[in-house]
């Protein structure tokens, strides 16, 4: 790869060699499933999620004690160009809006026991508009790829990567069209619910961003300064702290995809950890795990963002993990097992 600014040396060392999943715990949890009242593989994904989660906390009995929903916030100069039906100033009310309890997120979280963290990005302070400037500076984004991973810091069992930012789907769509190829048109969706002609103000804006920065795009750092936006660093930064703390994380939808295509690029490996939540109905999403190799556990239609598709497949590890250790087996519950 090509010469990267100094300041991002921490964060490639971190992403270069991450530790490997554990699986002898992953077995403790396939021998444990095979004892209990069901007939083998019968819970599907179910028993997938059980496995995950030991695998990625080190576990052979995971936990989700402090299962946390982060939601980075930031906003974005791109907003310029008409590319969202909403103005920026509802990116910080609708930070009060999840903290006040009336968003979406916060009642999934209220109904089922999840925390929910907020980060406010310098709300303040829009990135710059990227069909005319860096998003960030190199040092900028690399400090903020380090908040994403100080944000983590309270010993979460699980982590859900959400994001709110009036625009992002648009920095979303550049980034993905700056790692996989294609025209900002292959990448745009509607967003928020933008028509035909903001459709279009979308892709030519990704378009004139790509050209505009033509030549320092060589780097999936580099990319992500350039074209991404604030919370985007920081759902990478807390993606990568995840991982050395043994926290599974579960990727959101569309943009904070994005941040976990920021990643795969440096380093495939270095997602092993992440799950992705959901297929949004933002076309290019299922574009974009089509390119990292994935799938969405959920397909569910939504394009909400702020963590709420993960947080619903966070629902689904809980009930899959309480099933495993609640559950009786053959012997406890004298039902015969298998003929051979
Ligand atoms: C009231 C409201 C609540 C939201 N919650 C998440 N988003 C979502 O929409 C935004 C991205 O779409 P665009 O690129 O079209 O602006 C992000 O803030 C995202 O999380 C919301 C958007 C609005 C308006
Ligand atoms: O899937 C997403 O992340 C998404 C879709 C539309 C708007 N905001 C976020």
């Amino acid at each position: 790869m090509p010469t990267l600014n100094p300041a991002y040396s921490d964060v490639i060392e971190l992403l270069t060699l991450p530790p490997d999943g554990d699986e002898s715990a992953v077995a403790a949890v396939r021998a444990r499933d095979a004892q209990l009242t069901k007939p083998p593989g019968s819970l599907g994904a179910l028993e997938g999620l059980v496995e995950f989660l030991a695998r990625w906390q080190g576990r052979a009995k995971p936990r989700l004690d402090n299962p946390m929903v982060t939601i980075f916030a930031a906003n974005h100069g791109v907003t310029d160009q008409g590319v969202s039906t909403f103005p920026r100033q509802v990116t910080a009310q609708m930070v009060a809006n999840f903290t006040n309890g009336g968003a979406a997120i916060s009642q999934i979280c209220a109904l089922h026991e999840l925390n929910l963290r907020v980060f406010e990005l310098a709300l303040e302070l829009p990135t710059g508009d990227i069909t005319k400037a860096a998003a960030l500076d190199d040092k900028m984004c690399a400090a903020t790829i380090a908040y994403g991973m100080e944000a983590i810091a309270g010993k979460p069992d699980l982590i859900c990567l959400g994001e709110m930012g009036i625009g992002n789907t648009t920095v979303a769509a550049a980034i993905y069209a700056a790692l996989y190829g294609g025209t900002g048109a292959d990448w745009v969706g509607r967003g928020t619910g933008v028509d035909d002609a903001g459709l279009a103000r979308k892709a030519d804006s990704v378009d004139r961003a790509l050209a505009f920065h033509a030549g320092e795009l060589d780097h999936p750092l580099a990319i992500l300064a350039r074209v991404g936006g604030r919370e985007i660093a920081a759902m990478l930064g807390a993606l990568i702290a995840a991982r050395h703390q043994k926290v599974p994380v579960i990727v959101d939808g569309f943009v904070a995809t994005s941040a976990a295509a920021i990643a795969h690029a440096i380093n495939p490996a270095s997602i092993d950890h992440c799950l992705f939540a959901h297929v949004s109905a933002e076309s290019g999403h299922a574009r974009a795990l089509q390119a990292m190799g994935q799938k969405g556990l959920l397909d569910l239609g939504m394009r909400l963002g702020e963590g709420s598709g993960a947080a619903l497949a966070a629902v689904l590890a809980k009930t899959a993990l309480h099933l495993h250790n609640n559950m009786a087996t053959f012997e406890s519950a004298s039902v015969s097992g298998k003929e051979a």
